[in-house]
C-alpha cells in the first residue's frame, strides 16, 4: 500500500490548497469575457485598466498598481475597461462592454449619455409599504433586460411588515428569471442575503425610487468599511445628502458598487427588447394569434386572449404589459418626431438660404 503524505503537507494536501490570491485586476472586476479579448502582448503592452470615475475634466481609473486620470476625448462610461496607452491616454482602447445603462440626451438623434457599463447584477429595490408596485418593478425591470444586466428585486422594510408573504410572491410572479428576496436593510444580514450576487470581482447597482433603501443597502455591504462610505455621499448646503460624481467603489473583499445619479434618471425609451423579455409568455403567446397585427381584442383566434380565458394568463399582466409597451413606445417616437422637426427645421433653414442666395445672384 502506497501511503499518500500529502494530507501531512498543507501546501500539497487536496483540502488544504490555499485559493491562489486573487489578483489586482480581479478584485476590480476582471472577468475572462474582457480576458478573452485580449493576446499576452497586449497585455503587456497597454495594460487593463478600468474607470472607476467620470467627469468633466476627464475619468479616473484604476489599474493594477495603477491609478491615473484620462483626458476628455473618449465617450466612457463607469465601469469600462480600457487598454491603457500610456504615451497617448486617449488612445487607449475600450473593451467589448458585457452590459451597458444608457440614456438618451435629451434633444440628440442618435446620441446617448452612457451611465454605467459592465455591471453583473442590478438590484432593483422597493419596499414592503406602499412603495411597491409591480408596474414600477416591472419598468425597472425592463431597463436591466434592456441593458443586458441581470436583475434581482429586493424588497426592504422587512421588519415593518406584518407579512411579507404576498409581496414575495407578487414579485415573485413578475418572472421566473427575476430572484426575490425580502430583507430588513437595516438590521439584518444584507451581505448574507446577497452573496450569491455579490462575490469578489462582481459589480453590482442598485435601482429604485426615492427612500426604498439603497444607501442602507449599500452601506450594509460596505459594512465595517464606514470611512470609505462616507465617501459616497456629501451634504449639500441644506443639509439633504446628495450622490457627488458618477463613481465607482469597491469594498475590500473585490465587490465593485456603482454609484451613478444617472441610475436615477434612466427613461423607458429604445427599451423594446428588454420589455419583451421580461414578458416573453405574452409574446410568445401573441405570436401564435392567427392575425400578425391581433390586438387581443375580439379578433378570431386569438392566443392571447385563449389563454386568459383559459386561467393562464393575468389579464392585470396584459394591461400592464400594453401600458408599458405604449410608454416606451411614447417615449422613442417622442424623441423620433422631435429629430423629425429638427430636420424640418434645418431643411427649412437651408430653403430660405438658397432662395435669399438665388435673390443675391440675380441682382
Ligand atoms: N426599518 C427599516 N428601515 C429602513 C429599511 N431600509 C431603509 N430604511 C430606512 O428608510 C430610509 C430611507 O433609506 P435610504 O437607504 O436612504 O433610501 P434610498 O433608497 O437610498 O433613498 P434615496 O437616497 O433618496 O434614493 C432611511 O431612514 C433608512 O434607515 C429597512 O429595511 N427597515
Ligand atoms: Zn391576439
Amino acid at each position: 500500500m502506497t501511503r499518500d503524505y500529502s494530507q501531512f503537507m498543507p501546501s500539497m494536501g487536496t483540502h488544504n490548497t490555499p485559493k491562489p490570491a486573487r489578483s489586482a485586476l480581479e478584485n476590480l472586476g476582471w472577468q475572462a469575457f474582457f480576458a478573452s479579448q485580449v493576446d499576452v502582448e497586449a497585455l503587456a503592452a497597454t495594460p487593463p485598466v478600468r474607470v472607476t470615475e467620470v467627469h468633466k475634466s476627464g475619468a479616473n481609473v484604476k489599474g493594477d498598481g495603477f491609478d491615473g486620470l484620462i483626458p476628455p476625448g473618449l465617450e466612457l462610461a463607469v465601469g469600462d475597461w480600457l487598454l491603457f496607452d500610456e504615451a497617448l491616454p486617449t488612445h487607449s482602447l475600450l473593451l467589448d462592454r458585457k452590459s451597458l445603462f444608457k440614456r438618451r440626451a435629451a434633444g440628440h438623434a442618435k446620441h446617448y449619455q452612457l451611465i454605467a457599463a459592465n455591471v453583473d447584477t442590478v438590484f432593483v429595490v422597493t419596499s414592503c409599504n406602499q412603495d411597491f408596485n409591480v408596474a414600477r418593478l416591472e419598468r425597472f425591470l425592463a431597463l436591466a433586460f434592456e441593458s443586458e444586466v441581470a436583475p434581482v428585486i429586493v424588497l426592504t422594510k422587512a421588519d415593518l411588515c406584518d407579512d411579507t408573504q404576498p409581496y414575495v410572491d407578487q414579485a415573485q410572479a413578475i418572472s421566473d428569471r427575476v430572484p426575490v428576496i425580502a430583507i430588513d436593510a437595516k438590521a439584518g444580514d444584507v451581505a448574507g442575503a446577497l452573496a450569491d450576487w455579490c462575490a469578489p470581482g462582481q459589480t453590482i447597482a442598485f435601482l429604485g425610487t426615492s427612500g426604498v433603501g439603497k444607501s442602507t443597502l449599500v452601506n450594509a455591504l460596505f459594512g465595517a468599511e464606514k470611512a470609505a462610505t462616507s465617501g459616497i455621499r456629501e451634504d449639500d448646503a441644506r443639509g439633504r445628502h446628495t450622490t457627488t460624481a458618477r463613481q465607482m467603489h469597491f469594498t475590500d473583499s473585490g465587490l465593485a458598487v456603482l454609484d451613478t445619479p444617472g441610475m436615477r434618471e434612466l427613461q423607458l425609451a429604445d427599451a423594446e427588447a428588454g420589455i419583451a423579455d421580461l414578458f416573453a409568455d405574452v409574446v410568445e403567446l401573441a405570436a401564435q394569434c392567427k392575425f400578425n397585427d391581433c390586438a387581443h381584442e375580439t379578433e378570431p383566434g386569438c392566443a392571447v386572449r385563449a389563454a386568459i380565458e383559459a386561467g393562464d394568463l393575468d389579464p392585470a399582466r396584459l394591461e400592464r404589459y400594453r401600458k408599458l409597451a405604449a410608454e416606451e413606445r411614447h417615449n422613442t417616437e417622442t424623441l423620433a418626431e422631435r429629430r423629425s422637426r429638427q430636420k424640418d427645421f434645418g431643411k427649412m433653414i437651408k430653403t430660405v438660404t438658397k432662395a435669399h442666395k438665388g435673390r443675391k445672384g440675380r441682382r
